[in-house]
Order: structure tokens, then C-alpha cells, then sequence
């Protein structure tokens, strides 16, 4: 399967940041890429009051777009996050379509980010927005992947939850920055790479040092064990990979953790799982 993962800008206009993704699927066609992966909020601006600005509904016209995009380059096309609106709640949502243009998969974001770290980052996502409270794998010919978004994947039950339901590879569309991009994004995306024996693919928006958020970038490709393929600095582009899905079935086979897990010890006091 051949991955294209795009770090594009967030540009304030929408119709510019659609006119680059066409720019961008124009560029990389010639490579034929399977699957081309984009970055969270890839379309409106890292900012919570930005966020019901640029809110569509499931069906508008930034999906439509989407839509129409996958099937003129027959692609799958896991297109970052977008801010969703639906009976009133915004939902940080991804969506990926198949090689016809049909939704396949919807995430909308289940761990809101709110962090204030002293002298650093704050952020509190959960002023405007609403959680979504599902795990989500979708299947193509290649095998089954997961999908969530950023904040998500410092989660590792989600993950694990991923990797139990199939997926040999998570697509993590994310804009870490530029206090906890150099503290955590790789150890992280190595990390759970290497616990769930599955690709990784983080793909953030580019470093954009005028904006309010400043996305860390570092777009990368993690293997199943734990190898960086590749990984961006914070400038625009892209990187396009071949991997094979089963090479997470053969590291698996070779180190077998997860048929080594002992659930029958994992409990807390009180007998809850985790
Ligand atoms: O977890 C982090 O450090 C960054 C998370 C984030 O930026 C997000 O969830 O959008």
C-alpha cells in the first residue's frame, strides 16, 4: 500500500486550503499513491473560536469535496480532521472515503485536549467542543486500520483497543507543538508502534510560526517495529511510503507480545478491567 502523507498549511481561507490539497493530489499522482492521509483541522485554523466558523455538517460542501477528490484520483483519502457541527454539538471529526468516494469511516474526536502546561502550551478544546465516544477501524483490500486523532493517541487503550478489532496499521491525523512536539511526538509514535506491532502514521499541518497554535509538524511513518521510515521538520510537503500491512503479521509472529498478554492479571483493586 502506498501511503502519500500531506503537511500542508492551514491557510484562514477555506477555498485556499481546498485549492491546495488539489494542488497537492495533482503533484503526487504521478507516484500513484493508495491512500493519501492529511492533517487535524487541515481546513480551519487551530483555534477554539475558530472552530464553529468552520463547522460543516457530515454531507457539506468540504465533504463533498472530499468526496469528489477520492474518487477522481481513486484513492482512499483519511482527510485530517474537520470541525463538525450536527444537532447543535462541534465534533473534531475525520472522515475517510474510498476509491469511489464513499464515506468508509467517521472519527470524531474522543479525548478533548485541554492541557496547561506551566510556561507552555495551554489549550482547552472542551470550551466548544463535544467528544465523540467510539473506537474506530475501517477494512481495505490491504487490511484493517485504525483511526484516531492527536490527543487520542496518548491514550494506549485506544490504540490496543485498535489493534484487538484488526488494524496493522493507525492513522493519527495531529498538530502537536512546540512545547510538547520535542517532549513527546516521536517516543509516543515509537511507542505505540512498538507495544501494538502495527504501522503509525502521524501527519500534522505544516509550522506556521505567525499562527496562535504553532503546529510542531514532524509528519512521520513508524514501522511495526518501532523504526522511523520517515519523518518531516515543520516545512510543507510531503513523504509517500510503500509499506506491507503484513509485515506487522510477521513481527507479531517473531515477537509475540500480543498473544503474551496476560488480561487475566490486568485488573485494578476494586476488579475493574482497564
Ligand atoms: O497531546 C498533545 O500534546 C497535543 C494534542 C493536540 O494538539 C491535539 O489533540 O490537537
Amino acid at each position: 500500500m502506498k501511503i502519500a502523507q500531506i503537511q500542508s498549511r492551514v491557510y484562514n481561507d477555506k477555498k485556499k486550503n481546498a485549492e491546495q490539497l488539489k494542488l497537492y493530489l495533482e503533484k503526487i499522482k504521478s507516484e500513484r499513491p493508495d491512500l493519501v492521509m492529511l492533517g487535524e483541522m487541515f481546513n480551519c485554523p487551530y483555534e477554539t473560536k475558530q472552530f464553529p466558523l468552520y463547522a460543516e455538517e457530515e454531507g457539506g460542501e468540504t465533504w463533498k469535496m472530499l468526496s469528489h477528490l477520492a474518487k477522481e484520483y481513486g484513492i482512499y483519502l483519511a482527510a485530517g480532521s474537520v470541525p463538525e457541527i450536527a444537532e447543535g454539538k462541534i465534533y473534531n471529526t475525520a472522515y475517510v472515503f474510498d476509491r469511489n468516494g464513499k464515506q468508509i469511516a467517521k472519527h470524531r474526536k474522543a479525548h478533548l485536549f485541554d492541557i496547561q502546561v506551566e510556561g507552555g502550551q495551554h489549550f482547552k478544546e472542551s470550551e466548544i467542543l463535544t467528544a465523540g465516544d467510539k473506537c474506530t477501524v475501517f477494512s481495505t483490500e490491504f487490511g484493517k486500520i485504525g483511526l484516531c486523532i492527536c490527543f487520542d493517541f496518548r491514550f494506549p487503550e485506544l490504540a490496543r483497543m485498535m489493534v484487538l478489532r484488526g488494524a496493522k496499521m493507525i492513522l493519527v491525523p495531529a498538530a502537536f507543538n512546540m512545547t510538547t512536539g520535542p517532549a513527546h511526538w516521536d517516543v509516543m509514535f515509537r511507542g505505540r508502534a512498538v507495544d501494538n506491532q502495527c504501522f503509525v502514521a502521524g501527519t500534522s499541518s505544516a509550522r506556521d510560526t505567525g499562527a496562535s497554535y504553532v503546529a510542531w509538524g514532524h509528519t512521520l511513518l513508524v514501522s511495526p517495529w518501532g523504526d522511523v521510515i520517515e519523518e518531516m521538520e515543520g516545512e510543507e510537503g510531503y513523504i509517500i511510503h510503500d509499506v506491507d500491512l503484513k509485515e506487522a503479521d510477521s513481527i507479531r509472529r517473531q515477537l509475540p507480545l500480543l498473544s503474551a498478554r496476560r488480561t487475566d492479571i490486568y485488573q485494578s483493586e476494586n476488579g475493574a478491567e482497564f
